[in-house]
């Protein structure tokens, strides 16, 4: 099975490229944004002859979330048009695409943690850039899976966890959210998962599925932010905080637990608790700095 990962040098698209390692089955091609534009129909249409790709996933995507309320053309194009240019392709030559998507398309109005099947409302471009890339691969007639996973972290590329590991070495002391829930997600966990499914996937069945994908448990960025500096080994104090006092362009769920009942039921995925996923990740050499291509 040939295996096309675009947005290969960010968070996920890393950390399948490290999972891929120990995989001998797949066959990867792994291209970011200088050598493949997911927008760029013609450019995507030619490689995926060229390798005689059978499976694409989509890593590729803008996600700087307030950045998008002021850039919405290109946060649409990248999330929107990208899926739908990827799809298109997909159906064309009968590949099969893994997209990945956020728990930003729900509304954070729930108490419950969200199904497949609720209904989205996001509250920001970017959110709402996410959900319309969703719904064009739906469209497409392609065989497709969406991964919706939320609170991506990895050693690779810049996250929470490493803006906290970051500030709290600087810093005495960090106020951040408390009413914000969710659930964290490594995003090597989140690579394993794919590849476990990508193991399991049977050639010629017509798939049509979205899944909910992050770490077990539950917490407030707060609750995170604590964590880390724990096991960080760091004495900076974390302060709660309301969303209000902490300024932002855009508003983000106050709950997005994902329910990943589905991944267990119909794929047997393995899903680790988000605090074993952040130990594991702040083993990684990258964790604390160091040369990454995502840190530039
Ligand atoms: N980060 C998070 O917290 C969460 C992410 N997600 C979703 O998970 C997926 C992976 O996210 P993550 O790994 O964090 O993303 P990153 O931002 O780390 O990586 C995205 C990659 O895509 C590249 N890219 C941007 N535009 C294009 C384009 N037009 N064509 C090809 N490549 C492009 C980026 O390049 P460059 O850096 O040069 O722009 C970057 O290398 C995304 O779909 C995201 O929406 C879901 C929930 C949480
Ligand atoms: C740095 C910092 C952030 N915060 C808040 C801001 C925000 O509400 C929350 C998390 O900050 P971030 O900038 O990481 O948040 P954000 O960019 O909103 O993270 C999101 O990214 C997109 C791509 C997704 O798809 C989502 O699942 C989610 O991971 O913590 C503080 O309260 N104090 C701080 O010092």
């Amino acid at each position: 099975m040939n295996i096309l990962v675009t947005g290969s040098k960010g968070q996920l698209g890393s950390e399948i490229r490290d999972a891929a390692m120990l995989d001998g089955g797949l066959r990867f091609f792994f291209c970011d944004l200088a050598e493949l534009d997911i927008t760029d129909r013609d450019a995507v249409v030619r490689m995926c002859e060229r390798d005689g790709i059978d499976v694409i996933i989509n890593c590729a995507a803008y996600t700087a979330v307030d950045r998008a309320e002021d850039d919405a053309d290109t946060a649409m194009r990248v999330n929107r048009d990208g899926p739908g240019v990827l799809a298109e392709c997909a159906r064309e030559r009968g590949a099969l695409l893994l997209q990945v998507s956020t728990d930003y398309v729900f509304n954070g109005e729930s108490s419950v943690p969200y199904r497949e099947c609720d209904e989205v409302s996001p509250l920001g471009v970017y959110g709402q850039s996410k959900w319309e890339g969703e719904e064009l691969v739906r469209r497409s007639g392609a065989s497709y899976m969406i991964f919706r996973t939320s609170w991506l972290y990895s050693a690779h590329g810049n996250n929470f966890v490493k803006t906290m590991l970051r500030l709290g070495a600087e810093r005495d002391e960090l106020r951040v959210v408390f009413d914000q829930v969710g659930t964290p997600c490594y995003a090597a966990d989140l690579a394993r998962a794919l590849m476990h499914v990508l193991e399991r996937v049977e050639p010629g069945v017509n798939y049509a599925a979205t899944y909910h994908f992050s770490n077990e448990g539950v917490c407030s960025w707060y609750d995170f932010a604590v964590m880390i500096m724990r096991l960080g080994g760091l004495g900076c104090r974390v302060v709660p905080i309301e969303s209000s006092e902490f300024p932002a362009k855009v508003t983000r769920p106050h709950f997005s637990v994902l329910n990943k009942g589905k991944i267990k039921a119909d794929w047997g995925v393995d899903v680790p608790h988000w605090m074993d996923g952040l130990e594991r990740m702040m083993r990684a050499p990258l964790a604390r700095g160091g040369a990454s291509r995502g840190d530039a």
